[in-house]
């Protein structure tokens, strides 16, 4: 560490992830009062950004955004991870703690390449490589091809301009911490409900580091720590993996959350929906839903979950 740090703020080295990096240490420096150069921003590979050419849930899932990091934590070369909370594996080691989640901002999906789902031309051929998103089109509109695009945000768009597809989806949020919020149409929540802890930012740190734990604490926002870590805890009971096309949204009012799920077989044909409303502190009651869904469940969907 440079003698004048006082934290190591490790990230992923795509645009969107240091764009999420400096946010972090825009307001650490904010509520501690230090200077830009206080928070160190150091930039690592991760094994998602270096294999592109293959769908994500088929070489390893979520662990490869989160792998290198991981290591540079236990080995101590960074005091604290920076992270798309979409992209946190549900089950974490206890070696480390998410000590801080910031603001969540725009929850949404955006469509790129046509004005609505239901403006998209016949027979379209639609670019994702999640399986929320792929279900989602297909239980909307069964006559799409979805076809897989990996990759980062300019990219996915570059290959839509390249007519690799006639549409694509990004996550508002990425849009807007990319300074490109004028691209595409935000799809309403409510009808299309976005990935788990889709728009928030979280940090991670070593679970006995107390000290970095007290620092990343002042830019914990509680509503949204509450909400995403309530859509976790479906995940968890859901035993979902980023093979299962599951949907969800909470909101927080005080001390009450809402939510609304969906969960949906891969060709988007069957589909399960359920709500609830509880405290925020009673993820329980979030689990029974995670159990109902399951029960509730056609085979198409069950089958995706076992032994999940
Ligand atoms: N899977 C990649 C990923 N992880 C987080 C975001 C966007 C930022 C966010 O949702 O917090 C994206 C890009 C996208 O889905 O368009």
């Amino acid at each position: 560490m440079t003698d004048h740090a006082r934290l190591r703020l490790g990230t992923r080295q795509s645009p969107l992830a240091v764009a999420q990096a400096e946010e972090t240490r825009r307001r650490l420096c904010e509520a501690h009062g230090w200077r830009e150069d206080q928070v160190e921003l150091v930039k690592v590979r991760a094994s998602g950004d270096k294999i592109q050419d293959r769908p994500l849930a088929d070489i390893g899932g979520k662990a490869l955004w989160t792998r290198e990091l991981d290591i540079w934590l236990a080995e101590g070369k960074i005091d604290a991870a920076v992270h798309s909370m979409k992209d946190v594996e549900t089950l974490r080691p206890d070696s480390l703690t998410i000590a801080a989640i910031l603001p969540r901002v725009d929850v949404r999906d955006v469509l790129i390449g046509a004005s609505s789902i239901t403006l998209i031309p016949r027979d379209a051929i639609v670019g994702t490589s999640a399986p929320r998103r792929a279900a989602q089109m297909l239980y909307h509109r069964p006559d799409c091809t979805i076809v897989s695009f990996r990759g980062n945000v300019a990219t996915r768009l570059a290959k839509l301009a390249a007519g690799e597809a006639d549409v694509t989806f990004l996550a508002a949020a990425g849009l807007q911490r990319l300074d490109q919020t004028g691209t595409g149409t935000p799809l309403d929540a409510d009808d299309w409900l976005p990935a788990p802890a889709q728009g928030a930012i979280g940090i991670e740190c070593n679970t006995g580091d107390t000290k970095t734990l007290e620092l990343l604490n002042a830019i914990d926002h509680r509503e949204s720590h509450l909400t995403v870590m309530a859509e976790r805890a479906l995940l968890e009971a859901l035993g979902g993996t980023c093979h299962s096309p599951i949907a969800v949204l909470s909101a927080i009012d005080g001390d009450t959350i809402t939510m609304k799920a969906s969960l949906f077989s891969s060709d988007g044909a069957e589909r399960v929906d359920g709500s609830l409303e509880c405290s925020a502190d009673a993820l329980d009651e979030v689990r029974a839903l995670g159990r109902d869904l399951l029960a509730r469940g056609t085979p198409g969907i069950t089958a995706l979950f076992e032994g999940g």
